[in-house]
């Protein structure tokens, strides 16, 4: 059943009839589903909805009223004494079932949330009553995940073992939050107190150890301090609050997106540099700001660039879930599928692009003075300075910037910020960072050299990687320009960003995947120990910054099995022949990269394996 748009958007303005008949209709389908299962009614909250507890949820209370006929105070009054009338009971509880009852329909979202009054109030996304998964549990600690299938079906997948007698769970809410904002947000849009088996955990280990939800380097686990509220004081989390919510009005009201994404990424920083944890409930919450605007700019022309800031936030994003994952929370499993998956695709999508513009450049019959038959020269004093070409300008974000320049151990990553003439998309990252742009203007360049393609310098790594000779060298360039510093930066500072959190906590934690529930939290505590000296004094600690061994990444992406590609990433070997293929057209690059975007963590690990190779042979 879907909620009629008029009562979504307004419910406040929707008439008695309208109303009156929705509750009506509401009783039909309801009476329907419940012949149809045989079960007993689905729960409404009513009481809690229209009676003295209604809270903050002016506008249910309000519906309800009117669908029993009443004003508000004459029905909360009713309500609470028991005085409906049969009739007025069955209409308030209709609306109520479905209030209680209604899932978020998010078609094209991997996971999805349940359905609050809030976002139902605000008229999106559609909510629908199920007959059967509208009668799940919430758990913090989900043994099922959940998504929908084109056309509003919704499957149901175990995401661990489950015994015949065990109650199947969903999570109403995101996992990655801290528990006082999960109890938070379940008691003000269901009104019900979780006391599903993590929050009593982690609600015993907090009484036990006399600690506030989220004391930041003092937290008994360096999970609570990561994404706790309170991690680094109410002044950072209340700045972070606003920080939102001026980028939302800015970007809504205002329509400047780029002011309000830049605002938000400068905030991230000094939240960051103050001492925040990147995986801050907070900042993952402005992540997926971020990715949205990135993903919106993409489209409306920013280019490649912009796509990898959203890979980089979804990155974290991911991050933050494998680090909540790693912990044995397995209610983050579909949170960080998600992600992976979804990052996978934006870095499939930016390397398609790269390749069709490879594929797509006409063949040069003259050599460039660039390119030798042993391979690319450097042509420049500039590119014959090895350093130039083996760091990373750090151009993918303000964020990852400052991650590259805390993780690297020279000092030096960062401050490269020379983009190589013609480079386009570094361009594009300059003037997205508000840097200025240095290189002649795209004008006179199109008129200059009408024949040069936008964007050259990935193909020239990618020819690089795979051994081409000057036959196929195809553009004709002064010199071999830098690696793709935005993608390899992007790439290193993001698995930096994650080795710092993930890895201390896997290497420690029980990996089995019928063993990740959870555990005592002495154990947790104990388990804990060692790091904790190394946490001291907060914020996070520092990564070593990842050296191109795509076997930590193994490690990182491994303990989550059902994450995990169905095939194991391509050897050295093997990409070079991939690319290979890709570059004598044998392939077809559009289906290849639909089969990445299937494999996900798979997809990230084929990039990064990438870009280490392609590191590698420029600066052999
Ligand atoms: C979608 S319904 C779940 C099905 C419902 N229990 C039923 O029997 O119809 C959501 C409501 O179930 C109850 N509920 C779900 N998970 C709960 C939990 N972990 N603890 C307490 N109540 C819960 C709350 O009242 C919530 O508003």
């Amino acid at each position: 059943m879907i909620l009629p748009p008029k009562l979504r958007d307004d419910p406040i303005k929707c008439t008695t009839k309208e109303l009156g008949t929705f509750a009506r209709e509401t009783c039909l389908a309801l009476r329907l589903l419940q012949c149809k299962r045989g079960e007993p009614p689905f729960q409404s909250n009513w009481e809690k909805f229209i009676g003295p507890q209604a809270g903050e949820d002016a506008h249910i209370l309000c519906m309800a009223a009117k669908a029993v006929g009443k004003s508000e105070k004459a029905a909360a009054d009713a309500g609470a004494a028991g005085a409906l009338v049969r009739e007025e009971k069955a209409a308030a509880e209709a609306v109520c079932q479905v209030f209680t009852n209604a899932l978020e329909v998010l078609p094209s979202m991997p996971v999805a949330c349940a359905c609050n009054a809030e976002t139902i109030h605000r008229g999106q996304p559609p909510a629908a009553m199920y007959s059967l998964i509208s009668r799940l549990n919430h758990s913090c600690r989900a043994n099922t995940a959940y998504h929908f299938k084109a056309g509003g079906a919704v499957v149901v997948r175990a995401v661990v073992d489950i015994d015949p007698d065990e109650e199947l769970c969903i999570s109403y809410l995101d996992p990655l939050q801290p528990l006082s904002r999960r109890q938070e947000d379940l008691q003000q849009r269901f009104c019900f107190t979780c006391s599903c088996e993590r929050c009593t955990l982690e609600q015993q280990m907090l009484a036990s150890t006399g600690l506030q939800d989220g004391t930041p380097a003092h937290a008994p686990t360096w999970f609570l301090s990561a994404i706790a509220p309170n991690a680094v004081g109410t002044e950072v989390d209340s700045c972070l609050t606003r920080l939102t919510r001026q980028a939302e009005e800015e970007f809504v009201r205002q329509g400047n997106a780029t002011a309000a994404w830049t605002a938000l990424e400068a905030g991230i920083l000094q939240a960051v540099e103050e001492g925040a944890h990147p995986y801050h409930y907070r900042c993952l919450a402005l992540y997926a700001c971020l990715v949205s605007a990135y993903r919106v700019s993409a489209k409306l022309g920013a280019g490649r660039v912009a796509l990898l800031r959203a890979a980089m936030y979804t990155l974290l994003q991911a991050g933050a879930a494998e680090a909540v994952l790693a912990v044995g929370e397995y209610g983050a499993m579909p949170q960080a599928a998600g992600d992976w998956s979804e990052a996978g695709g934006l870095l499939c999508e930016v390397l398609a692009a790269e390749l069709a513009d490879l594929k797509h450049t006409p063949a040069q019959s003259t050599p460039p003075a660039s390119v030798s038959s042993q391979g690319p020269v450097r042509g420049s004093a500039q590119d014959q300075n090895p350093s130039s070409t083996q760091r990373s300008s750090g151009r993918a974000g303000p964020l990852v910037d400052a991650l590259v320049r805390q993780r690297a151990n020279d000092g030096t990553a960062g401050q490269r910020r020379g983009a190589s003439e013609g480079n386009e998309s570094l361009g594009e990252a300059a003037r997205m960072s508000g840097e200025e742009d240095s290189r002649p203007s795209k004008r006179s360049r199109v008129t200059g050299t009408p024949s040069e393609p936008a964007t050259v310098y990935w193909p020239d790594v990618l020819q690089a990687a795979s051994g081409q000779t000057e036959s196929r060298r195809t553009s004709p360039r002064k010199s071999v320009p830098e690696p793709p510093a935005e993608f390899a930066a992007g790439v290193c500072a993001a698995w930096a960003a994650l080795s710092a959190t993930c890895k201390p906590p896997m290497e420690s934690a029980d990996r089995s995947h019928g063993n990740m529930a959870g555990g005592d939290p002495e154990q947790d505590e104990a388990s804990d120990a060692p790091q904790r000296s190394s946490r001291e004094g907060g914020g996070f600690e520092a990564a070593s910054h990842w050296e191109g061994d795509i076997s930590d990444l193994r490690t990182l992406a491994g303990p989550a099995g059902f994450l995990s590609c169905s095939q194991p990433p391509p050897s050295n070997a093997e990409l070079r022949e991939a690319l290979q293929k890709e570059l004598n057209g044998s392939v077809d690059v559009e289906e290849n990269v639909r089969r990445l975007e299937h494999i996900g963590i798979g997809a990230i690990l084929c990039m990064a394996h990438a870009t280490s190779l392609l590191r590698d042979c420029l600066t052999a």
